[in-house]
Parts: structure tokens; sequence; C-alpha cells
């Protein structure tokens, strides 16, 4: 790890890494310690994945030790966002983390909520937002005091090089979501154009947030974000202010700018 520290807010832990390779070991133990403190605190650890490069980088978590000393049958999967296309199609979110990731773990099939894929994007925000109601309402996902909406124990986040994070775009008015806890898009910039999101109010009540964020590609809204980089938007990334822990984990390259 070439650096660590405490960046501009209190609860923001800024760490780079020489590699994306060491990047992956140190999200799986991040992810391993949360999972054992959770699990031994509230008997459930409710983790949020989204789609992209997040997916590959958690692939140290299917190996040895993590694959065997993790208690899965305590995790509960969600998405922060999710594209509006069946569940077998190579655009979705669920298909690419169950193939690299879910399939190779014994989280109970039960505890993983994928969105109904059966539905109209609007319908499915919907209908997520349900789920997530019964789930806060059995107290499987607890509830921000501070603000009513759902606190995840973890989400982990990816970063498009525009800033973007779930499916919420610079510039688009979603960002500025208040009450509803999931929405939907029809026209995403990055494609495929149908989605469903979390809102920023959701996102931001977590117990705890991973940006993790890896590529050269990445280096502007980085040092946007972090340093003093400057771009015509408020970028959603810098929206990510959870009431909890945030943590960057960065690869030398994504930190270029810095
Ligand atoms: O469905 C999606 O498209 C993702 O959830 C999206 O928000 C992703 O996390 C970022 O676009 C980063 O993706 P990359 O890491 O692949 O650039």
């Amino acid at each position: 790890m070439a650096t660590t520290g405490k960046n501009k807010n209190k609860n923001k832990n800024v760490h780079v890494f020489e590699s994306e390779e060491a990047l992956s070991v140190s999200l799986a133990k991040y992810a391993a310690d949360l999972s054992e403190n959770f699990a031994k605190q509230k008997g459930s650890f409710t983790v949020v994945l989204t789609g992209g490069s997040l997916i590959k980088s958690l692939r140290q978590l299917v190996e040895a030790p993590y694959i065997d000393s993790i208690d899965w049958s305590k995790w509960h999967v969600f998405w922060a966002d999710e594209r509006v296309v069946p569940k077998n199609h190579p655009d979705s979110n669920y298909l690419l983390a169950y193939d690299a990731f879910l399939s190779k773990v014994p989280i109970p099939s039960g505890n993983v909520y994928a969105i109904n894929d059966a539905l109209s994007a609007e319908a499915a925000a919907d209908d997520y937002e349900t789920c997530i109601k019964h789930l806060v309402h059995n107290g499987i996902i607890s509830v921000s005091e501070a603000t009513g909406f759902p606190k995840f124990d973890l989400m982990l986040l990816g970063m498009g090089p525009d800033g973007h994070v779930a499916s919420l775009f610079p510039g688009h008015p979603l960002v500025q979501e208040k009450k509803k806890w999931i929405t939907f898009i029809k026209e995403s910039p990055k494609p495929p154009p149908e989605r469903i999101t979390f809102t920023f109010p959701v996102i931001n009540s977590s117990a705890n947030i991973a940006l993790v964020v890896a590529g050269a590609g990445k280096a502007h809204p980085v040092h946007v974000t972090l340093g003093n980089g400057e771009d015509s938007h408020v970028l959603p990334v810098q929206m990510v202010l959870p009431e909890g822990e945030l943590t960057w984990l960065l690869d030398k390259d994504a930190a270029s700018k810095l």
C-alpha cells in the first residue's frame, strides 16, 4: 500500500495500491473483517454490489483463506444498480456477479436479492423497494436513525470514468432524488439505457462504503473528488458522503493525478 490517509473529512480513508492485484487482496480483507464484525453484532451482513470492474476485484474473496473463514450464511446481497435485462443476459449485473462470485461461495440463494427481470424499469424499481422494505421490517437491513432510510452494512461501489456511481450520472436529475429509495432511468448514457438504481439518500445512509477504483481512465474524477481537479459538473462520486465510513481503494493509475 503506497499511501494511507484520512482525507478531507474525518470519515474518509484513502488507500492507494501499487496494482489492482494488491487492491483486490486488501478489498478481500476489508470485506472479511466487516463480515465478521456485523455477523457478531447483528447476526447478518448486508452487502450491496454494483456491476462493472468491481466484480473482478472481488476475486480474492473466493480464494483461501476467505472462502473458508467467512460465515457466508450471514451474507445478504443486493445491487445498488441493475440493468433492466433478463438475468441471463450478458449485460446483467446479477449474471456478472453470479458467474464471478456468487456461484463460488455458499451464500444461501434466498439471501441473494436480484431485481425482478420480468418487469418494466419503473415497476422493477418499485418492486425492489418493496423487497427492501420487507427486509427492513424483518430487521435484516438496519435503518439509519438519522435519516430513516435503509442502512446497509457495506456498499461496494465502482465509479465510471465520468464520475458516475450506481446509475446516477453527472447532470442527471436523479442525482437530486431525496424521497425514493430506488428509482429508474430509461436513458442511461452508459448502455444499456434502462436501469434501476439506489438513490443518494440510501447510498449515504450506509454504515460503510468502499469506492473501488482502478485504471488511468478514472484518474480525472478521482482528482476532482480527492485532489484539486475541476469539472464542469458536480460529479455524483463527490456526493458519496455516508453517515458511516467511506473507504477509497485506488490503484496507482487511478490515483496518478493526486
Ligand atoms: O451497471 C453498471 O454499469 C455499474 O453498476 C456502474 O455503476 C459501474 O459500477 C461503473 O460504471 C464502473 O464500471 P467500471 O468499473 O467497469 O468502469
